[in-house]
């Protein structure tokens, strides 16, 4: 049984405009995370992911739809249950939240006091989890005399205080710098790997994804469009909403840009293959374009590794008899993932339609990579 299960989660709000239809925030989400999972939903701003986590923390309730916690459904809890609930759930969020008027000491230890823990097991509790996060030297500091990845520290170690079994991530490394999230997501996968907890992780940054999660569910207007294992869904993305959440970390496909540069180099069709380690069979693919009577060049590839395994897409330049490109493209079809390049790079290039964003919020900073994706091998690269 899953740890965690959200059947047909729909939550509305009134409209803000008078006479105007509610705003359906969720709109009917299902989704089942299991023990130890590192579990990513991902969205563009407005997709409904601060919804759900106040409604995964049961700070509000649901329109319709049932989430059960470990088998206990919490839509139908009475308030009182529903605190031992959320003392089940730590929580760390992008502002931190941490006590100013609190030391760091007191910070981690305010849960604790909380749940009554007596005096001596609560400075063990704390002196153990200031010490796992690398701040034992801190814990008579505040929180304005830290830094921002410290803070997320101290927010990491009050989450975990209780021994929760859930930890949700709110854009937990959004207001970080590139080093210190990789900091702070490396504390977050030792809980993990060492605590047994399991994490939900919200964001709308997939470097996030592609560094920690087990999982990915993808939401767009109250839905989720797309969810499995991130080498799933980062190597065979289906809707046009996470291919472009995958794009941003992993260029697989040329940019507007070089695709304008490889057409001008070459005259024949551009189709990009999707290849996988341990499914696809490079050389055949090859031999299946020469079989067809096309010529055939390599233009453009990238390959990138998740979780051990390989994938990426390499770019042909077909040339010859249209009936003989269908062909070899039929070919090779009944092997790999074969897309006409130009949809693809078009695809991409669209913006999303509410916010007229390319991806993210308003007010994001802009994708970055991790300088490890792809090899992006560019025009003139091959
Ligand atoms: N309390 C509320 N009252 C009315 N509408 C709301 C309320 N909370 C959220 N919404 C609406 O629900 C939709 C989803 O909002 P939500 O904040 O959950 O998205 P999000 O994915 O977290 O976006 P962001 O990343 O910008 O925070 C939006 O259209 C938003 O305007």
């Amino acid at each position: 049984m899953a740890l965690m299960s959200l059947r047909d989660v729909v939550k509305h709000y009134p409209s803000a405009r008078k006479g105007g239809g509610p705003i359906r925030a969720i709109d009917g989400v299902s989704l089942d995370i299991e023990a130890g999972d590192i579990y990513g939903i991902i969205g563009y701003s407005g997709a409904g992911k601060s919804t759900l986590v106040r409604l995964i923390n049961a700070l509000e309730r649901v329109s319709s739809g049932s989430i059960e916690i470990d088998g206990t459904d919490i839509t139908t809890l009475p308030e009182p249950k529903l605190r031992a609930v959320r003392g089940g759930i730590g929580m760390i969020f992008q502002q931190f939240n941490l006590f100013n008027s609190r030391n760091v000491a007191g910070n981690v230890a305010y849960p604790l006091r909380v749940a009554k823990w007596p005096k001596a097991d609560r400075e063990q509790r704390v002196g153990e989890l200031l010490d796992w996060v690398g701040l034992s030297d801190r814990a008579r500091n505040y929180p304005d005399q830290l830094s921002g990845g410290q803070k997320q520290r101290v927010g990491i170690a009050r989450a975990l205080s209780t021994k929760p079994r859930i930890l949700l991530a709110d854009e937990a490394t959004s207001a970080l710098d590139p080093q210190t999230t990789e900091d702070v997501l490396g504390l977050l996968r030792r809980a993990n790997e060492e605590f047994g907890v399991t994490i939900i992780v919200i964001t709308h940054e997939m470097d996030v994804v592609k560094s920690i999660c087990s999982h990915v569910a993808v939401m767009e207007e109250g839905h989720i469009v797309e969810r499995g294992e991130v080498f799933d869904v980062f190597s065979s993305p289906q809707s046009p909403a996470t291919r472009r959440f995958v794009s941003t970390v992993v260029q697989t496909v040329p940019s507007a840009q070089e695709l304008a540069e490889l057409r001008s180099r070459h005259d024949g069709r551009l189709v990009s293959v999707g290849v996988k380690s341990g499914e696809t069979n490079q050389a055949e693919i090859f031999r299946r374009f020469g079989d067809a009577d096309v010529d055939v060049e390599l233009v453009y590839g990238g390959i990138t590794e998740i979780s051990g395994k390989s994938f990426g897409q390499l770019t042909f330049s077909l040339s010859g008899n249209a009936e003989d490109i269908d062909r070899a493209i039929a070919g090779v079809r009944e092997i790999a993932e074969v897309a006409d390049t130009e949809r693809l790079v078009d695809e991409l290039a669209t913006p999303d339609k509410r916010t007229g964003n390319r991806i993210g919020s308003a007010g994001d900073h802009p994708p970055e990579s991790d300088g490890t994706p792809g090899m992006g091998l560019g025009p003139g690269a091959l």
